[in-house]
């Protein structure tokens, strides 16, 4: 087996190493920050992913797997080095490859021996041939480098899953003798492996997590037609998806996409169509859209309060998604800002979010441990994540603990079934709203 490293301990980079590790390789993974690194000689993951510590502390044990800052040491003796370093968005739209290039800059200083150099981190068509020029010209030792691209499919919240059993696995690289160490790191997984030029695999990702973006776009802007027209999304998308030329998959409608992916590869890939003179107005599309629906909710509550002053506003659900303590892009983050600076309290609940939210909103917020001390006594509710045990509270709980019960939902939690007889103001994405808080109350008495 292969002595392979991964630079970066981030989602990619620690999810990465440590299945690498699970198949039988033996791998370090390197990291500039001491704190993660720390953590991860303790057997502790400093990230939220099902599964992860479990297979940290085993392979650990097991000597396959370790850790380390001194990058120095270990690229200069590694068969392989997988980048999985962070590619943020730049203020024009562009991904930031400061840290990929300071890699490969860490990279050429220190490799002794020949060593396949394999750029997993999501990076612009072209950038893979820069950092091999870039790596073989600032070469410090005499030795054969080559690059490979190999981008990450993997979602939060299912990363171990998702790379153990991934749909398939893209190696792009014009290199015979590249693409065979590759098969080989990958072959343990037996996973379907596709093979092409750098410049197609690079785009194999883009593409990919675009066109997913441009489905939710899509579906959300038919969900906001629907709300118009008397039709319910949960019944068109049930449907549309029997044709299986569209599936079933990726087309709930919500308050738009966040996370560190979507927002910022559509972004980029738009910015990289224009340095070229071509508009990519699909994705564009996306974009606009994405960036409209984050406020769909604030516009719904306006027609019930015109002012969010003083309102003790409750929030279930902060992070992007349900399974991850990821912040990035979180459609709750300007919602809560816009609340807060039109001066409502606000009573946030969520199962794994309340610590890194507090590195953004350290006292403007009170946080709750339960949904029922989130509801006490709240004039309204917004709910952003449809984490498992918000899709399964006690509906009954809204009535009871709020002092008015007007619900907001950005992640159509509740079927439209269950949600009647609640006594609740129930608005939702592209379904008609539940108008029973006052009514039925009359109706009963
Ligand atoms: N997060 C995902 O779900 C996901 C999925 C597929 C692809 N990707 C792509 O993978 C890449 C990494 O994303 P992420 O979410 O894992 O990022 P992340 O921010 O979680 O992790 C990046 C890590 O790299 C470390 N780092 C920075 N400079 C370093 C250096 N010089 N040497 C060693 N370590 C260094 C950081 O300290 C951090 O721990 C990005 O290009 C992203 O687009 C992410
Ligand atoms: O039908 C859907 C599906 C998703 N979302 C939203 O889309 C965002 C992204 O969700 P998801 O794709 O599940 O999470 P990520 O972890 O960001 O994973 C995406 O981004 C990764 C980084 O590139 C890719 O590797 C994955 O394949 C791709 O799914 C979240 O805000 C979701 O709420 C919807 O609104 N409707």
């Amino acid at each position: 087996m292969s002595n392979i490293t991964v630079a970066g301990t981030g989602y990619v980079g620690l999810v990465t190493g440590v299945c690498l590790a699970e198949v039988g390789h033996q791998v370090t993974c390197v990291d500039n920050n001491d704190e993660k690194i720390n953590l991860l000689r303790q057997g502790i993951s400093p990230i939220y992913e099902p599964g992860l510590d479990e297979l940290i502390v085993k392979n650990t044990e097991n000597g396959k797997l370790d850790f380390t800052t001194d990058y120095q040491s270990v690229y200069a003796h590694s068969d392989v080095i997988f980048i999985g370093v962070g590619t943020p968005e730049n203020e024009d739209g562009s991904a930031n490859l400061n840290y990929v290039f300071t890699v490969a800059k860490e990279i050429a200083e220190s490799v002794e021996q020949d060593c396949l150099v394999v750029v997993k981190s999501t990076v612009p068509i072209g950038t893979n041939d820069r950092v091999e020029a870039y790596i073989k010209a600032h070469l410090k030792h005499n030795v054969k480098i080559e690059v490979a691209s190999n981008p990450e499919f993997l979602a939060q919240g299912t990363a171990v899953r998702d790379t153990l059993y991934a749909s398939r696995i893209v190696i792009g690289t014009e290199s015979d003798e590249a693409k065979q160490i590759l098969m080989d790191v990958y072959e343990p997984f037996k996973l379907p492996i596709l093979a092409m030029n750098r410049r197609s695999a690079e785009m194999v990702k883009y593409a990919s997590n675009d066109f997913l973006a441009l489905k939710i776009s899509f579906i959300n802007d038919i969900a906001n037609l629907c709300e118009k027209v008397g039709a319910n999304i949960e019944d068109v998308t049930n449907g549309m998806s029997y044709d299986e030329r569209i599936g079933n998959r990726f087309l709930n409608p919500g308050i738009g996409y966040g996370g560190s992916c979507f927002p910022k590869d559509t972004k980029a890939l738009h910015w990289l169509a224009e340095e070229e003179g071509y508009i990519l107005r699909t994705v564009k599309a996306a974009i606009d859209v994405n960036e409209k629906q984050k406020y769909a909710l604030i516009k719904k509550a306006r027609n019930d309060f015109p002012t969010f002053n003083e309102k003790k506003v409750a929030v279930l659900g902060l992070t992007f998604k349900p399974g991850t303590d990821d912040l990035r892009e979180a459609p709750s983050i300007p919602n809560i800002r816009l609340l807060l600076n039109e001066g409502a309290h606000i009573q946030a609940f969520d199962p794994v979010g309340i610590e890194n939210y507090k590195k953004l909103f350290p006292d403007q917020i009170s946080y709750k441990h339960s949904i029922e001390e989130a509801l006490e006594d709240a004039e309204l509710c917004f709910i952003f994540t449809e984490w498992p045990e918000i899709k399964e509270m006690d509906l009954g709980l809204f009535k009871e603990k709020m002092k008015t019960p007007y619900i907001y939902d950005g992640r159509n939690c509740f079927s439209l079934y269950e949600i009647q007889n609640k006594g609740v103001n129930y608005h939702s994405i592209g379904r008609p709203s539940v108008i029973e808080y006052g009514v039925l109350d009359e109706v009963q008495a």
